[in-house]
């Protein structure tokens, strides 16, 4: 419709405001009976050839300055950067994202966007060894993907297009999906299509008649796309919310979460739901479109010029060493493969008219006046192809970028890009196969046994941080047949738990396991119905008041009911165990609805068949037979815990059937009402994974991790108190001052506590509770320079990060300073780790937490804790006896002296 002409100079008048020269306006049209829509970049080019480097063109109604060539860009957008410095308003941007967003925000709201933005990009890896370690396992999966082909021909456009964005997606959400999800395809596909249309004529017009919209079918499925856009993505936000982890953010969404958070009570807070929509799909788009076509490009060139690919892989054969993974910092010593890269992004020229700007107010630039709000047009393409910079700018040539002696140089109107397309055009120009995989170190194994002998499995926590100082952080041990890699201190364990923590997601296969649950329930399943039993468990707890005043309550009704029985001692000794009733009777209040009469037989059976089974989890028994479970038959223990798993089930049936029968929408008082409602309402659903099975495992799960957790403890932190009696007194002291008599401390009370505060989070870090939960990759991970296989068991060690003595002052004393700055303030510290972190961290902190500081400033608050007497302070022991699935203090005894 509109092609290209040769054009014939029209000296345009000078305007009052001394406008750039250009061709003369026709009515309505302007000039676009010169600008070929379909290339404009090529129109404006010809233009400035006959007009200069500022040029005026008039794109329908719409008046638009063209800046062209490498120095007067540079000139405008270094030099003059605040005048040019505005995003200019184009109407199908406007509409999309209604002024929300990075790119096409403006003023105050821009500004405060894109510092938010910048920093947290940089605290989510961007820049680091961690995102080029990341990059590096994306391309490890296209690789496998392009195998697959066996060298037959295929389309690359989606593969590398999933690849790349994924990249972005780890940034943004904190996990990657799997190339052939559907939600993933169809967030590529919208953003794809939008790309497309977005470039196209129509939209073109579009933007130059706005007021002609109703005509354009390709603007209204713009916007269309959007709104799909929006619903999926408003799903991701919503799932980030329920999971929302103020110390462990994922990625950008839950940075913005939190800070939506935090400035909820401002009036006018940049941090609303449209912006936190539009930043998301700017970056995401941004991040995917340009790197993926452009690594296209690489791949088409390397194509086209073989020998090129061949010097590439020539040169990589010399630098990086077999078995090493490449680095960014490579590049100074690849000087042919990164003129190649330099080039491949001058000659795919992507953004062949970079990004509109305009002025923010009246600008003289180069003897010409523009007016404020006109539409600026640096056309990069024009520096990118500039002969006064280039010597053969229509050509592919990497000798644009080395000297006589074949080394790098860098040219000034060569417009960087990003290190996503440096890493992965390298990779692919390498074939990635000369990186041998390894594992990392660790000592030789013997035959059957493994590395067994080196390991104390009664304490295997200590036993691991011993072998760290030898092998270093990472390292790997076998017990008996089967590989584990060991990851330990704060650095390396927050690192795989949070920055990888899609790869470190699973659970392994262990024998017992499979044999108690088959694969389901929470604790140890894996893939989607793990990640939905997890989802639908988290948001019915928060349903049934977990976390909030709801549950605190419940907690203050046990907390009358434990002081009654701790009473009825009457200052006389009793066990530490004693205590175990009152938070189990909480977790059992969310699962059945109601608490028990310490008395009731079946609760007491719950109790003992509870503490019977972590014990036989720790057992070094136990351990034999998931390591050799073919020798099943010489252990008895594994037989011994089945049956009394057997005995724990048969009581949850009953309470499942009572359920069953009267269930219904208004009588959801209890995680198991809640998960037979929902069995009900997907029992036409082919696939559901709330089968029978997976409720039973779930609300097993729950029954195990959900109460000797916290009731242990709980003893702990009394048998400290009893140990430290002027630690006890200080504590007693800020109730004291904080908590009015006759009434309980609430959880909110902790913010004026300080010292308690401390002493409780002390009390977690000492003990180390849960040395560790297994692990293992969901995927082939590389990690810190080593390559861990799909599957792998993997041992984030918690008690190495919670003693680690880079973190803490003191890590083998009972020292509450370490959460107090020197004004007595309490600190938070990263190195807190007793619930673990990361996508698979555990579930009931936020109970677990409000429990222990009700029931604690409770108990304090009524009594002093004392050892019996013929104890001293000296004589309570604190070290371990035995292992059982948790670190229980030693069986002793204390007496409660009511206080006045
Ligand atoms: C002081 C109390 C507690 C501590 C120290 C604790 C600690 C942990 C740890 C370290 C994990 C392993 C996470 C990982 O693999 O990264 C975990 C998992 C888990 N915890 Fe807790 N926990 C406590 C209380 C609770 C409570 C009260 C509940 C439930 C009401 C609970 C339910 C769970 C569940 C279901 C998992 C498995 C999560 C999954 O695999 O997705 N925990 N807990």
């Amino acid at each position: 419709m509109l092609g290209n002409r040769s054009f014939v100079p029209i000296s345009s008048k000078k305007s009052v405001c001394n406008l750039p020269p250009g061709p003369r306006p026709l009515p309505l049209i302007g000039n676009l009976n010169v600008v070929d829509l379909k290339k404009p970049f090529q129109s404006l080019t010809e233009l400035s050839k006959i007009y200069g480097n500022v040029f005026t063109v008039h794109l329908g109604p719409r008046k638009v300055v063209v800046l062209a060539g490498y120095e007067t860009i540079k000139d405008a957008l270094s030099n003059h950067a605040e005048e040019f410095g505005e995003r200019a308003e184009i109407p199908i941007f406007r509409k999309m994202t209604q002024g929300n967003g990075i790119a096409f925000s403006h003023g105050e709201l821009w500004k405060t966007m894109r510092r938010f933005t910048l920093s947290t990009l940089r605290d989510f890896g961007m820049g680091k060894r961690t995102l080029e370690i990341r990059i590096l396992e994306e391309v490890n999966s296209l690789i496998k993907y392009f195998e697959s082909y066996h060298g037959k021909p295929f389309d690359t456009k989606m593969i590398i297009n999933n690849a790349v964005s994924n990249v972005i997606c780890s940034i943004l959400f904190g996990e990657r999906f799997e190339y052939d999800d559907p939600a993933f395809l169809t967030l590529l596909k919208l953003i794809n299509q939008n790309t497309k249309l977005l470039g196209s004529p129509m939209v073109q017009l579009y933007n130059f008649y706005p007021s002609l919209g109703f005509l354009s079918g390709a603007s209204k499925t713009v916007l269309q796309n959007i709104s799909e856009l929006n619903a999926f993505l408003q799903k991701l936000f919503q799932e980030h919310q329920e999971e929302l982890n103020e110390n462990d953010l994922t990625g950008f969404v839950d940075a913005f979460l939190v800070k939506q958070k935090q400035e909820s009570k401002k009036p006018h807070t940049a941090f609303s739901n449209g912006n936190l929509m539009f930043s998301t799909l700017d970056l995401f788009a941004a991040g995917t479109e340009t790197t993926s076509t452009t690594v296209r490009w690489g791949l088409l060139l390397m194509m086209k010029y073989p020998e090129i690919q061949r010097k590439i892989q020539e040169e990589m054969n010399h630098v990086i060493e077999p078995g090493e993974l490449p680095r960014l910092e490579d590049r100074k010593k690849m000087p042919y493969t990164e003129a190649v890269i330099h080039e491949i992004q001058r000659f795919a020229n992507i953004v062949p008219m970079g990004v509109s700007r305009s002025t923010p107010s009246d600008v003289n630039f180069r003897g010409y006046v523009i007016p404020k709000g006109t539409e600026i047009i640096p056309l990069l393409t024009s520096a990118l192809n500039d002969e006064l910079h280039w010597k053969t700018p229509d050509q592919f040539n990497p000798s644009h970028f080395l000297d006589a002696n074949g080394n790098f140089i860098r040219r000034e109107a060569f417009i960087p890009f990003s290190i996503a397309v440096l890493l992965a055009v390298a990779y692919f120009s390498t074939g990635y196969k000369n990186s041998a995989f390894k594992l990392p170190p660790g000592p030789t194994p013997l035959p059957i046994i493994g590395n067994l002998h080196l390991v104390d499995l009664r304490r295997q926590d200590k036993s691991l941080m011993k072998l760290a100082e030898k092998y270093g952080p990472i390292f790997t041990l076998h017990f008996g047949f089967q590989k584990v890699v060991v990851l330990t201190g704060y650095e390396v364990v927050r690192e795989a738990l949070v920055n990888y923590t899609e790869e470190f997601v699973d659970r392994p296969s262990i024998p017992i396991f499979d044999q108690i649950q088959n694969g389901n329930g929470l604790f140890f399943s894996i893939g989607e119905l793990w990640r939905t039993t997890r989802r639908f468990t988290v948001s019915s707890m928060r349903n049934l008041g977990m976390g909030k005043q709801m549950i605190e309550g419940r907690i203050f009704e046990e907390l009358h009911f434990l002081i009654d029985m701790i009473k009825s001692f009457k200052g006389e000794p009793f066990s530490l165990p004693s205590f175990n009733c009152a938070p189990i009777n909480v977790t059992f209040v969310m699962l059945f609805g109601d608490r028990f009469d310490y008395k009731d037989p079946t609760f007491l059976t719950l109790l003992r068949l509870i503490d019977e089974v972590m014990i036989l989890l720790g057992s070094p028994n136990l351990n034999y037979f998931n390591f050799y479970p073919f020798l099943g038959f010489l252990f008895k223990t594994h037989k011994i815990m089945l049956k009394k798993i057997d005995d724990v089930r048969a009581i949850l049936r009953q309470y499942m059937k009572a359920s069953r029968e009267d269930i219904n929408e208004n009588s959801v008082r209890s995680y198991i009402d809640a998960l037979i409602f929902k069995q009900q309402e997907e029992k036409n659903k082919k696939d559901s994974p709330f089968h029978d099975e997976n409720l039973m495992a779930s609300i097993l799960d729950l029954v195990m991790a959900g109460t000797e957790t916290i009731a242990t403890t709980l003893q702990w932190s009394i048998l400290l108190m009893m140990k430290y009696p002027e630690i006890q007194k200080k504590v007693q002291e800020e109730i004291g001052r904080t908590v009015k008599a006759g009434s309980w401390a609430t959880y909110e009370d902790r913010k004026n506590m300080p010292y308690t505060n401390a002493v409780l989070h002390e009390v977690q870090r000492f003990i180390t509770l849960l040395p560790h939960v297994p692990r293992c990759t969901a995927v082939d991970t590389h990690f810190r320079g080593y390559f861990l296989p799909k599957g792998i068991i993997v041992i984030p060690s918690l008690t190495s990060v919670l003693l680690d003595k880079t973190q803490w002052e003191t890590p083998h004393q009972f020292n509450p300073n370490h959460f107090l700055d020197a004004e007595g303030n309490f600190v938070k510290k990263g190195a807190f780790l007793p619930f673990s972190t990361g996508r698979r961290n555990c579930i009931g902190e936020s109970l677990a937490k409000m429990e222990l500081f009700v029931f604690f400033v409770g108990l304090l608050q009524t009594f002093t804790f004392r050892p019996q007497p013929g104890v001293s302070e000296a004589d309570l022991d604190l070290t371990v006896p035995q292992t059982t699935f948790t670190l229980r203090p030693q069986p002793q005894a204390t007496c409660a002296v009511l206080r006045e």
